[in-house]
């Protein structure tokens, strides 16, 4: 039998990170199953990616300028693809956002809409008209755990999450009439440039205007908390990438899937008490009343999933 002709894959925000992983995993399939277009906002930003994709460039990879928060460079970027069509597409691109709220500007968190929400979307409606017609399409969404479950001092990134995987509920059911397929990834905290972005956005304010409490409760609590939640419980990008790999490489793939299961019960605790008093209260607890705990258990946590306590037990 002749082989398939190679997927089409696009993906957003290949500067760095999962985006640069999964572009560089992709274009490596042993199968060459594969045609990578790599964008990024910047092309000077490109020489890790060249680095990265090796001599994969320019063969089963190339590099493409996208910015999603524009409609020109969304155009000129779909426009210059061979009969403007796309197998695949990953939406990754997307930014943080930490801090009290009384120190974050309206323009900041609509600066976070329109990456994190209206980027995904305007990729989505670029493609969608060309993936109908084909009857063919599968379209994924880099979204976060905290699309699923908020987290204290992460309100508008955690909003803008929701709001995509919100999007994506409704859409994908009536996409299915067309043969494409939406999946969300929800990954928790991953090791890439994200985390020190973040930082350096809050080392740069003096939070005025903001009450002692919020500060304290900011700088010296959930701070040095969700360094530990990095430390301990962080992703590599090739191992996100990996799992990413696998759903695109699936006949069905699925619509959501978490990457870290470790963060699996902390999001579940909302459905296990619909009045969300249960997963208030842990939250709560596990930041600002046990939080010695917190570190032992999120220490423990990294302990029960390690080799050893992984070994099957043979009975004796
Ligand atoms: N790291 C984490 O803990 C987690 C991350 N995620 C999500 O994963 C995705 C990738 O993040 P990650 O790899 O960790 O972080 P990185 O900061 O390493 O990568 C983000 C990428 O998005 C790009 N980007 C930002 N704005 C735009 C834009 N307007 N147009 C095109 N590209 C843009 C960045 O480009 P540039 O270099 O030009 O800024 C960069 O390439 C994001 O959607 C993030 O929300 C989800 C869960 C956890
Ligand atoms: C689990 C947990 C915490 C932090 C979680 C963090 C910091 C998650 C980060 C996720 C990211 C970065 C997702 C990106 O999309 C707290 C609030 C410290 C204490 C309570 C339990």
């Amino acid at each position: 039998m002749a082989k398939a002709a190679p997927r089409t894959v696009l993906i957003t925000g290949c500067s760095s990170g999962i985006g640069l992983c999964m572009a560089v995993q992709l274009a490596r399939d042993p199968g060459r199953r594969f045609h990578v277009i790599a964008t990024m906002r910047d092309l000077r930003k490109k020489d890790k990616l060249e680095a990265a994709a090796g001599d994969t460039l320019n063969q089963t990879l190339t590099i493409q300028r996208l910015d999603v928060c524009s409609d020109e460079s969304v155009a000129e970027c779909i426009n210059s693809l061979p009969e403007k069509q796309l197998d695949v597409l990953v939406n990754n691109a997307g930014v943080g956002l930490i801090g009290p709220l009384e120190t974050i500007t309206i323009d900041a968190m609509k600066h976070i809409f329109e990456t994190n929400f209206f980027g995904a979307i305007r990729m989505i409606k670029a493609v969608l008209p060309a993936m109908k017609q084909r009857q063919k399409g599968h379209i994924v969404v880099i979204s976060s755990v905290m699309g699923l479950q908020g987290i204290p001092f992460n309100d508008v990134y955690a909003a803008s999450k929701f709001a995509i995987e919100g999007f994506c509920e409704s859409l994908a059911v009536q996409l299915l009439k067309f043969n494409i397929f939406i999946s969300m990834v929800e990954p928790g905290p991953i090791n890439t440039e994200f985390e020190m972005k973040l930082m350096e956005e809050v080392g740069k304010s003096q939070f005025p205007g903001v009450d002692a409490t919020t500060v304290h409760c900011f700088k010296d609590i959930y701070l040095p908390a969700s360094h530990e939640i990095f430390t301990t419980m962080g992703q590599s990008p090739e191992s996100v990438a990996k799992t990413v790999v696998n759903i695109i490489a699936k006949e069905r793939p699925p619509f959501r899937t978490q990457t870290n299961l470790l963060y699996t019960p902390l999001v579940a605790l909302k459905y296990a008490d619909t009045s969300g008093e249960l997963s208030v209260s842990a939250y709560y607890n596990l930041l600002f009343r046990f939080t010695r705990l917190f570190y032992i258990s999120t220490s423990f946590l990294k302990c029960i999933t390690c080799r050893c306590f992984r070994r099957q037990i043979t009975p004796t």
